[in-house]
């Protein structure tokens, strides 16, 4: 294990309930996500995505197997100590922006600090504004925001304790195609300017804006892209639903066209 890098997963199994019912969302998972990429993670609905970023940014706890954070194995950590890790080293944006309506962008953004005990600088919220290109909005409700500058105002919350990896999960999905475009092209971004992120997408094209893609299928990883291109990825995307459907079962990653 390289503990420089941010995110690793070692024979990651996460099972759901105990006996007949019991579920794998997540089947012996090993993965490093590299210090400045993007990666998106796609699979059919119910293959583990939210689960394996979950487990990953440490909200939930394997069943079996070891996730490193920010060079921090997570086995055996307090809650304390997980939820300090999480406070301090991951940023984390759901496809709901969860702001608080009564606050203005500023106050949004500056939450996360103020949870830490510390008053953020008018220049950190600047800039941190300023980066999601909001500094004209900082005094804006999030109900006089539009959905894309809500999201934007959701990332820069995720940004300003300064995270090693930011997890996205379903960010752009209540956004329209322009919007999702820009806050893409956003991140991608970012990330060239050394932010690390994990996404979880159902999108083709959201997931083209990413180095490398990662496909899920019963909580396994089956395949994966670099340099994907939307049609690329929509193709591998209709071939794991096709054979899913006609198989009714997963194929082996080594027929599965990795
Ligand atoms: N709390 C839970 N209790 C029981 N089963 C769960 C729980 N959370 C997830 N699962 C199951 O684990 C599997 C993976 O779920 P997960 O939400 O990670 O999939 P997903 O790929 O993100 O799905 P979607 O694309 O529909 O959001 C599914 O079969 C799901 O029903």
């Amino acid at each position: 294990m390289n503990a420089n890098e941010p995110v690793q997963l070692l024979s990651v199994s996460r099972s759901y309930g105990t006996g007949p019912n019991s579920v794998t969302a997540l089947d012996d998972v090993t993965l490093t996500i590299p210090q400045g990429s993007f990666t998106a993670v796609m699979g059919p609905s119910g293959s583990g995505k939210s689960t394996l970023l979950q487990c990953a940014a440490g909200l939930d706890r394997p069943t079996g197997g070891r996730v490193v954070l920010a060079g921090t194995d997570l086995t055996g950590l307090n809650e304390t100590a997980l939820t300090l890790l999480r406070r301090d080293r991951v940023g984390f944006v759901f496809q709901s922006f969860n702001l608080l309506p009564s606050l203005t962008a500023e106050q949004n953004v500056a939450l996360p600090l103020r949870l830490a005990g510390r008053r953020p600088s008018g220049a950190e919220l600047r800039d941190v504004l300023a980066a999601v290109g909001l500094a004209e909005r900082a005094r804006h409700l999030p109900g006089a925001l539009s959905g894309g500058q809500q999201q934007r105002v959701a990332i820069a919350r995720a940004l300003i304790t300064r995270p090693q990896v930011l997890f996205a999960d379903e960010p752009t999905g209540a956004l329209d195609t322009n919007t999702s475009r820009e806050l893409l092209a956003m991140l991608r971004d970012m990330v060239d300017d050394g932010l690390t992120i994990v996404m979880v997408t159902h999108d083709p094209v959201a997931a083209s804006y990413a180095h490398q893609v990662i496909f899920l299928q019963d909580g396994r990883v089956t395949s994966r892209l670099e340099a994907p291109t939307a049609e690329e990825v929509a193709n591998r995307m209709t071939r794991m639903t096709r054979m899913t459907d006609t198989a009714g079962r997963t194929p082996h990653p080594e027929t599965a066209g990795c």
